[in-house]
């Protein structure tokens, strides 16, 4: 479970983030949803490490990451997703999944990927992994094509395997459903749900399609102007007129289903 407490950023004179407290509960998929600029993104960034809070703590299982580095968190069994890095682009799906490993000790993992055939016991496992991990998201047709010439979609289903590669316990996914197909949307809304039925992993996800929200999330927390203003289920949430006049103003609201 990850616990934020009185998250406050600061940018300059802007507060991006004002006293946000929530939990993000282990094994749900908790959506975060609000408003553009209402701190959403700012607040991943807390939890992952990116951005430091002017003040306020972030709770790991109950113990305060609040200092610790990206890395460090990772190591404690977080993950987010990322596009995947332009020099990553010439090395085929595989190959980028083994990149995202966690290296065996006092290995460079990009050495794993490269020497081929002569692999060590834990070089073995990730190259396992991968293989598992490319089956798993049905990429197995595309397993040595370049990253650089996949579709859209099918770069988020790698930018979720890189993340998995760490067998993370929360992944944190930022608009991963932005500019994708509604095939590869609705695979993808498969996988982040098989992966938490079977898996036991937790999710939290920022996204701005509504509909999508209520297909894969348990819990949704609703920011606006930095701060939770409410949380609760999609349909609760939805139906609420704080929600409501933070989205739109108090303009008529249309719920599209
Ligand atoms: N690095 C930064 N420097 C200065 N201001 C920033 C920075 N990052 C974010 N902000 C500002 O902080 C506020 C919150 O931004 P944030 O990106 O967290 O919102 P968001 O809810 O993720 O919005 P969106 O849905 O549009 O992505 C905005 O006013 C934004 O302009």
């Amino acid at each position: 479970m990850i616990e934020l407490e009185k998250i406050c950023v600061d940018f300059g004179g802007l507060r991006a983030v004002d006293h946000a407290s929530f939990k993000i509960d282990a094994g749900l998929i908790t959506g975060l949803i609000g408003p553009n600029g209402a701190g959403k993104t700012t607040v991943f960034n807390v939890i992952a490490g990116a951005v430091k809070p002017s003040s306020g703590r972030v709770l790991l299982n109950g113990r305060d990451i609040t200092k610790l580095k990206p890395y460090q968190r990772a190591q404690a069994g977080m993950a987010r997703t990322f596009q995947i890095p332009h020099e990553f682009t010439r090395l085929s799906v595989l190959e980028n999944l083994m990149a995202s490993a966690s290296a065996p000790e006092g290995e460079n993992v990009l050495n794993v990927v490269f020497r081929r055939g002569r692999y060590s016991a834990e070089e073995r496992e990730i190259y396992d992994t991968a293989r598992e991990t490319v089956r798993l998201l049905e990429l197995d047709h595309v397993i040595d094509e370049k990253a650089g010439n996949l579709s859209g979609g099918q770069k988020k289903l790698v930018e979720l395997g890189r993340a998995l590669m760490r067998k993370p316990e929360i992944i944190l996914l930022d608009e991963i459903g932005a500019g994708i197909n509604r095939t590869l949307l609705a695979k993808l809304a498969d996988k982040i749900l098989m992966l938490n039925k079977e898996r036991g992993l937790t999710f939290c996800l920022i996204e701005h399609d509504l509909d999508y929200v209520s297909k894969l999330c348990d819990h949704v927390l609703v920011m606006a102007q930095g701060s939770l203003l409410t949380q609760g289920s999609v349909e609760t949430v939805r139906r609420d007129e704080r929600v409501i006049e933070a989205y739109f103003g108090g303009g008529k609201y249309e719920a599209h289903s």
